[in-house]
């Protein structure tokens, strides 16, 4: 199988270099930190028309446009980020980075360290917390001083009610979008299980493989396993029931085996371990007093919503969040599972329109 490279350092993406050291949650510091970010539309004189959009797991800056340098897929997001759209950038300043820990320009676990040696095995364990006080200074450098919404689903959904819990006063708006306020037990347990995956390919080599030589084998099972909870069994019976293809294969497996290579190609093993680890140890309320107290703490407008065949974020975890925060949860009637927040973009972007009108 073959190994993942990063993109172009090119393509629309600017980078942002905050000097050292940044400390972190769980320890230690890290010596400085990249982040890549891309913007659309203008930032209005008041400041008062910036909206931050969080990626998932494997995503990116790139919410909209084409694959490219710097992009190895097209937008996440694609339609609802543009003239006209939900998030209209006629009228809104719309920012998105790559995670702390990711693969995609930011610092994370395949970028260069301080001796010109990789990070590997000896990058530190981040948390969502840290992850959100780098985009903090990120809103800092841009002169956003407070978002009219900070949007995201899935793991961005953590960074986003990060960002309405840890500094209620620079958030406007939130939109929390099938995701969680604290890890199950459901999902420390299949992250470990895809972790294990990655571990036990014989290239994972303690975290210190060569990027030319990646622990893709491992990676691709880590894949099969997610994206099985990322969609829904009716949805896979619907599609490939018991069917096997004329090459022999279970249809279902010759899927799972095509967004296992592909993620291979375009995502690093060691990236995937960290953030899976970010989001086992999240828990919003962590030294807070609770999810609960925690929450007390938001005071953005808020849209909280769900998709009604979530296997992996279900519903009521978000209508924890919701009963919290005072606002009705909004239930988006997809068959797509967890992956109908990347799919239902009509109902999503219907959602972010009342969030935002
Ligand atoms: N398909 C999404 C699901 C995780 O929420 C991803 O790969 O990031």
């Amino acid at each position: 199988m073959a190994g993942w490279v990063e993109g172009d350092p090119g393509g629309d993406r600017r980078f942002l270099d905050l000097p050292g050291p940044f400390p972190l949650e769980r320890g230690g510091s890290l010596p400085g930190v990249r982040i890549a970010y891309e913007t659309w539309g203008e930032l209005a004189p008041d400041g008062g028309n910036a909206v931050l959009v969080e990626h998932a797991l494997t995503g990116d800056s790139h919410v909209v446009g084409a694959a490219g340098p710097g992009h190895p897929t097209a937008g996440w997001w694609a339609g609802l980020v543009g003239p006209g759209a939900a998030l209209d950038t006629d009228r809104f300043f719309v920012v998105c980075a790559n995670v702390l820990g990711g693969c995609q320009g930011t610092t994370g676990p395949s970028s260069a360290a301080p001796d010109g040696g990789r990070w590997g095995s000896r990058f530190p364990e981040v948390t969502v917390g840290d992850q959100v006080r780098a985009e903090a200074a990120l809103a800092d450098a841009l002169g956003v001083e407070r978002w009219a919404a900070v949007v995201g689903g899935s793991m961005g959904g953590m960074r986003a009610l990060e960002w309405a819990v840890a500094a209620p006063d620079r958030v406007d708006g939130l939109f929390f979008l099938a995701s969680a306020a604290v890890a199950s037990a459901d999902q420390i347990g299949t992250q470990t299980t895809q972790q294990a995956a990655i571990r036990a390919d014989p290239r994972w080599a303690g975290g210190d493989y060569p990027l030319d030589d990646p622990p893709a084998d491992g990676l691709g099972v880590a894949r099969r396993i997610a994206h099985l909870t990322y969609r829904s069994g009716l949805e896979l019976e619907a599609r490939f029931g018991s069917l096997v293809q004329d090459d022999g294969r279970y249809a279902v497996a010759s899927y799972l085996d095509h967004h296992a290579g592909k993620l291979a190609r375009r995502f690093d093993a060691g990236s995937y371990v960290l953030l899976t680890e970010a989001m086992n140890s999240w828990d919003v309320g962590r030294d807070r007093g609770g999810v609960e107290a925690a929450l007390a703490r938001v005071t953005a407008r808020a849209v909280v919503a769900g998709v009604d065949s979530d296997r992996l974020y279900p519903p009521a975890q978000q209508q924890r969040v919701a009963d919290a925060l005072g606002v009705p949860l909004r239930l988006i009637s997809s068959p797509y599972g967890h992956d109908g927040f990347l799919l239902e973009s009509d109902a999503v972007g219907a959602l972010l329109r009342e969030l935002l009108d």
